[in-house]
């Protein structure tokens, strides 16, 4: 592996033309859902082309992991390693320790990559904090404490979360090794004293370029760095997105790191077919949606608002129309949150109802459709759309790729539509087109089994 002029490594190719499995599991009654052993299958063609992001040359023994892990990861079922964890892991977990920047499409692993450094790094005889992750959301936040459960099943690993109201404020002195939590929770529980960031040796951040971004969590995030200690730390930054705004700052924040990243024309996963939906205005959008139920709820789909208000009054219309969804936004109190996100996780709810909460990271391999029905947008200064200097105007590409990144997990396929209703929200996903280089087809809004019919299509 070479590096390049500005430090980079060779980057991960796209896995454009790997033949996709269909979509994943449930369903039975589904014939849009295939069996498990085709996506295995599938799944193996794709892990043996090396333009694939699931290509790997080598396998997990090759990578210097220890027995006990080994057998946590055969245990979840992975045979191959990706390309991010053939590329990443080794170098990760090299001596000394050094940083790491890691990009790496949608669903192509990286969570295990990063998990596995933690696990390695940790000396399960010292009764104390030795790696914590931070990531934007508890609903994230508990889905990687799953992951680091489930790899670290046979070794002794204790681990604690940093997210709000699991900790009492007089809890005494956590002892896990690990902790997973978020960046606010974090903070003032190392202030609080009670984590002891004294014995921290690795500090990952998932969605690393939200994490960091003024904009985002990047206050929190720079206030958790502080508290540890300055010596020996492992920073690890790892997403599928790492615009020019915030790269430079993830240099800074990691330095010297080791860096893996993609073209820009790689950012989003080839098994993910994009289409779009022509509606006459707003309110149309709703109807639109309501028509296309039938078809949200042959796996299962998550349907993105811009704002909390419109998640809830969408869901509490068509629960009042007979249909079956449910809503998740950061208003909703932390025991709700997580039963919500566990519902739809085990598949007893369909259909979910959201804003950007949830756009990155989560997992959830049933999930074959993602519906824009507000485009993703940012705030833009004097753009001239209202606002005192400013409006929401610039359609949010990263969040747009991480958005239709909830489908299309490790080689499966997906579908995602955007809803477009007027002049502005065209000229929105003009520039998404563009920016991601990738087509966005349109669908017939009126034709149900014409809409049937591409989306079957689309998922084969
Ligand atoms: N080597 C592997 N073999 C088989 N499945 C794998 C392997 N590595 C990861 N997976 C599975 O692939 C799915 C996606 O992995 P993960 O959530 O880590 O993606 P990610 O790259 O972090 O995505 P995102 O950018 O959306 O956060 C998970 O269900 C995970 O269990």
């Amino acid at each position: 592996m070479e590096k390049d002029a500005d430090g980079f490594y060779t980057p991960i190719a796209d896995g454009a033309g790997a033949s996709a499995a269909a979509a994943s599991q449930p369903g039975p009654n589904s014939d849009l859902i295939k069996s498990t052993f085709e996506v295995d299958v599938t799944l193996a063609d794709q892990q043996g082309d090396p333009n694939s992001p699931l290509f790997s040359a080598k396998t997990f023994e090759e990578l210097g992991l220890h027995n006990d892990l080994l057998k946590g990861i055969y245990d979840m079922g992975f045979t191959k390693p990706s390309k991010i964890q053939e590329r990443a892991l080794p170098l990760m977990l090299s001596n000394p320790p050094t940083n790491m920047i890691g990009q790496s499409q949608s669903g192509t692993g990286k969570t295990a990559a990063f998990v596995l450094t933690m696990l390695s790094r940790v000396d399960f005889s010292k009764p104390q904090p030795q790696a914590i992750c931070l990531a934007p959301s508890r609903e994230l936040a508990r889905q990687i404490m799953t992951v680091v459960n489930s790899m670290g099943k046979f070794t002794p690993v204790q681990t604690e979360y940093a997210i709000k109201d699991n900790l009492a404020r007089d809890s005494g002195p956590v002892k896990a090794h690990i902790v997973v939590g978020t960046p606010g929770t974090m903070s003032d529980l190392i202030r609080k004293r009670i984590i002891d960031p004294s014995g921290i040796k690795v500090f990952v951040l998932d969605e690393a370029d939200n994490m960091l971004d003024q904009d985002g969590l990047g206050d929190q995030t720079l206030r958790v760095k502080n508290q540890l200690p300055r010596d020996g730390l492992q920073i690890l930054l790892f997403s599928a997105t790492f615009p020019d705004h915030v790269r430079n700052f993830a240099s800074k924040f990691a330095p010297n790191a080791n860096k893996i990243e993609l073209k820009k024309e790689e950012l989003s996963i080839s098994g993910i077919r994009q289409f779009y939906m022509d509606c006459k205005n707003e309110e149309d959008k709703y109807d639109v949606l309501v028509h296309l139920y039938a078809l949200l709820t042959i796996g299962q789909s998550i349907i993105f608002c811009q704002h909390k208000h419109t998640a809830d009054r969408i869901a509490a219309r068509m629960t009042a129309e007979g249909h079956k969804v449910a809503s998740l936004h950061g208003a909703k109190d932390p025991a709700e949150r997580d039963s919500i996100i566990d519902n739809f996780r085990d598949g007893r709810e369909k259909v979910l109802i959201t804003t950007n909460v949830i756009a990155r990271g989560i997992d959830i391999l049933q999930v074959n459709m993602v519906v824009n029905y507000d485009l993703p947008l940012m705030y833009e200064r004097n753009s001239g759309g209202g606002g005192p200097g400013g409006a929401f105007d610039k359609p949010d590409i990263e969040t747009y790729i991480h958005r239709i990144g909830r489908t299309g997990r490790f080689g499966r396929r997906g579908i995602s539509i955007n809803f477009v209703h007027d002049k502005k929200t065209w000229q929105q996903m003009d520039q998404i087109e563009k920016a991601t280089g990738k087509q966005i087809t349109r669908i017939e809004t009126g034709d149900v089994d014409e809409m049937e019919r591409k989306m079957k299509e689309a998922l084969k």
